[in-house]
């Protein structure tokens, strides 16, 4: 069984996807940390973030590893751990630049279609290229202003600088943003986190994995 949580920026698809995957006993992966990985690397390794060949090269040489569990994902390069590094400010950045090549595109691609099921797969684009012929999609809504609340608690920067840093990133991932036609809308703006996750798993076909 493949569960798809898609959604806007600081939407709650990663914590949304961890409670559905904990609830089901599966794993859940986060396709946007792949996006992150290669934005690190490619600022680690002075490169320009459109420089496809040049990163292909680099992720492709080094030793990378996503370590998909239910309670969150890691990213390790060898014996680094780069989970912690993959959400500064510079990432976020530079990320939607580096997720618009199409070659980096099918490199995460490619490792999230070799994952064994079952599993839950968040991100911009798992219910619509990934894997469209997944048993259940939804996708994750928030206004500016909640998510850059929400993002406040996890950030230094205050709320109106995250919430233009957000509102910008949305603009530049609208063409792989766009929600499934057959995955459900759900604005997680008035509910809590648990309700969210409630929701997704009241609306599962069934409740096996
Ligand atoms: N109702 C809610 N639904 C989803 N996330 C919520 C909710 N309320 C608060 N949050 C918080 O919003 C923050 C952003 O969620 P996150 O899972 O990181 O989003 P994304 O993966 O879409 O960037 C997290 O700290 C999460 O706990
Ligand atoms: N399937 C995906 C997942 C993420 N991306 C891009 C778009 C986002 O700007 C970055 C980071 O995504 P991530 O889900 O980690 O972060 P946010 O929820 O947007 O804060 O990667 C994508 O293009 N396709």
């Amino acid at each position: 069984m493949i569960v798809t949580i898609d959604g806007v920026a600081a939407s709650g698809k990663s914590s949304v996807a961890s409670g559905v995957a904990r609830a089901l006993g599966v794993p859940y992966v986060s396709s946007g940390l792949l996006y992150r990985t290669a934005t690190l690397l490619g600022l680690e390794a002075g490169l320009h973030l459109s420089d496809a060949a040049s990163l292909l090269a680099c992720l492709e040489k080094r030793p990378l590893r996503l370590e998909a569990l239910a309670e969150g994902n890691r990213v390790w390069l060898g014996d680094r751990e780069l989970t912690g590094d993959l959400h500064s400010s510079r990432v976020d950045q530079g990320v939607s630049v580096v997720a618009a090549l199409p070659e980096v595109r099918a490199w995460v691609d490619a490792q999230l279609r070799a994952l064994p099921e079952p599993f839950v797969a968040e991100g911009r684009d798992m219910g619509t290229n990934v894997f469209p012929h997944a048993d259940a999609k939804f996708y994750l809504t928030a206004s500016p202003r909640v998510r850059a609340e929400r993002r406040a608690q996890e950030r230094p920067e205050d709320v109106p600088a995250i919430e233009a840093a957000l509102v910008e990133r949305d603009r530049r991932d609208t063409v792989q943003s766009a929600p499934a036609p057959d995955a459900r809308v759900i604005d997680t703006g008035p509910l809590t986190l648990d309700g969210v996750v409630g929701t997704v798993l009241a609306a599962l076909p069934t409740r096996r994995a």
